[in-house]
């Protein structure tokens, strides 16, 4: 706890401050359901009273405050929710998507969300986010709804977090940390837990102070036994801040190392000269759906956001028999925490190498534009800008037609398909196999009967024109790659 006081205590100390009257006047107090599925019933009455209501009810978060006795990032464990957000601009309707998508990102933490609410102001405020009336008012709302923490909608100075705490006297996290524990929860691989480590040990850096502070009390008072590492006069958190930046740096050079051993893998498949096609797409799009329907790969699927942290490559084939590979991917997000955009750099920039990106969005999405805008963002940032892209528009069984028509309308390249119906595939099979670079040499080659391993190479790595069995051999015609072709001139007439 960071107050010595008890919840109960705060809570009368509160009302006898701020009577009834004065939190009503300024909250709306008809509580907008938070959902996605019924956001749209809000008719254009509503719609102005919102808009006059500068702060607006949406849903609960909380979590409890814990002592940051270890230097590990500590598990959110967020269980009751209130959620806040600060609508700077745009409409109520972009506000309001924000704020859902918030509530995904919660729940997917594992926490239930209570309520949530939005405050409209020209930016957030610079020592507690929201306003400091505001502040007072939400303190109300998680003491009326038992919530233990509070997610803002945004990255949170250190300060901001630990005045905010102090008002509303529950943990307070931010967007940043959340999508944090999001990802230390579902990395499996070796070099995923260890990217998503790395990023939390630096968003928690510069925050120790905040968060350490029930700590350097508790370790004020001559305790702290077993700390024989810590130097004459270094205090607690100074010896945190030492020791986070040692097993950073650690963290760091592991990474270097597995990358190493990837980019290898990648330099084989490239020498191989296998297309490689990357998947990529907003969170919860469909992306892993589609790679199972388009390989039969049994990869994890869930209704939650980032089922996927750990990329998956699959071998696959085009209808003319043609071999590339087929990587799955992290999924972004919008304000994809700036650590986080390092720390996946690496996979991101297998998109970036890859010879076509499939763009998956979801077509049931209110705003797929959104997200399609999002992704774009990332993909300019690790320099992805000239890799052909194909708008891969999945869930067009749950989506509005109209808004159907209108992405395939405006977005180039693009293409309707449902992973779970299987309506579209043949058709996006057939756009991959055309959008696939093509071989650049093209030969002739009479290929005696005992080399038949390199026509079968032809038919996999190359296109095959023709093929014509003769006594002497496959007479070939066939655009391939240059090491196959060095390969067959041996058996390409002398010429004429
Ligand atoms: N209605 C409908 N739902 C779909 C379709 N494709 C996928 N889904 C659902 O969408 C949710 C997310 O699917 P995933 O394949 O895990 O999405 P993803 O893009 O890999 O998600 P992350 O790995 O979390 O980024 C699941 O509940 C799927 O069942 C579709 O064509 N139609
Ligand atoms: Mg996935």
């Amino acid at each position: 706890m960071t107050s010595s006081s008890s919840p109960s205590q705060d809570a009368q100390s509160f009302a006898q401050n701020y009577p009834e009257g004065l939190r009503a006047d300024a909250l709306m107090e008809e509580d907008v359901a938070w959902s996605h599925e019924i956001d749209g019933e809000r008719d254009g009455e509503q719609f102005d009273r919102s808009e006059r209501a500068a702060l607006r009810r949406v849903a609960g978060l909380s979590t409890e405050l814990e002592d940051v006795t270890e230097v590990e990032y500590r598990q959110l464990r967020l269980e009751r929710v209130v959620l806040v957000g600060v609508w700077t601009s745009g409409t109520v309707q972009d506000a309001e998507n924000s704020l859902a998508e918030l509530a995904a990102l919660a729940e997917t933490a594992g926490a239930l969300v209570l309520d949530g609410v939005i405050q409209r102001r020209d930016k957030p405020d610079p020592a507690t986010y929201i306003g400091s009336g505001k502040a007072l008012e939400l303190r109300d709302i998680v003491l009326e709804t038992g919530a233990d923490t509070v997610v803002c909608d945004g990255e949170l100075s250190p300060g901001q977090l630990i005045h905010l705490e102090d008002v509303v006297k529950v943990k307070v996290v931010d967007r940043t940390a959340l999508i944090l524990d999001i990802f230390a929860q579902h990395a499996k691989s070796r070099e995923g837990k260890a990217q998503v480590a790395l990023a939390q040990m630096q968003y928690m850096l510069p925050r120790l102070r905040g968060w350490g502070q029930s700590l350097s009390r508790q370790m004020g008072g001559g305790g702290g036994g077993g700390m024989a590492t810590r130097g004459p006069g270094e205090t607690k958190i100074e010896t945190d801040r030492r020791r986070i930046r040692e097993k950073m740096a650690k963290m760091r050079r592991e990474i270097a190392e597995m990358k190493t051993g990837r980019d290898i893998k990648r330099q084989e498949r490239k020498r191989n000269k296998v297309p490689s096609v990357a998947i990529a797409g907003y969170t919860n799009a469909g992306k892993s759906s589609l790679l199972n329907r388009l390989t039969g790969a049994g990869v994890l699927v869930e209704n939650s956001l980032f089922a996927t942290l750990d990329p998956t490559v699959r071998r696959a084939e085009t209808p003319s028999g043609r071999l590339y590979t087929l990587a799955d991917t992290v999924g972004f997000v919008r304000h994809l925490p700036h650590h986080l955009v390092e720390a996946f750099r690496s996979t991101m920039e297998e998109v970036g190498e890859s010879d076509l990106i499939l763009h998956v969005v979801d077509g049931s999405h209110p705003v797929p534009e959104e997200q399609l805008a999002a992704v774009r963002e990332v993909i300019r940032d690790v320099g992805a800008t000239d890799v052909p892209e194909i708008v891969v528009i999945n869930k067009a069984d749950a989506a509005d037609p109209l808004v159907l028509q209108r992405l395939l309308r405006t977005q180039q390249h693009a293409i309707a398909v449902s992973a779970r119906t299987g309506a579209g595939i043949e058709e996006l099979l057939a756009l991959i196999d055309a959008e696939l670079p093509r071989p650049e040499v093209e030969i002739e080659a009479l290929v005696p009967y005992t080399h038949g391993k390199l026509v079968a190479r032809a038919h996999a790595d190359g296109e095959v024109l023709s093929e014509e069995h003769t006594p002497e051999g496959t007479l070939l015609k066939a655009r391939v790659h240059e090491e196959l072709a060095a390969e067959l001139a041996p058996y390409v007439p002398a010429a004429r």
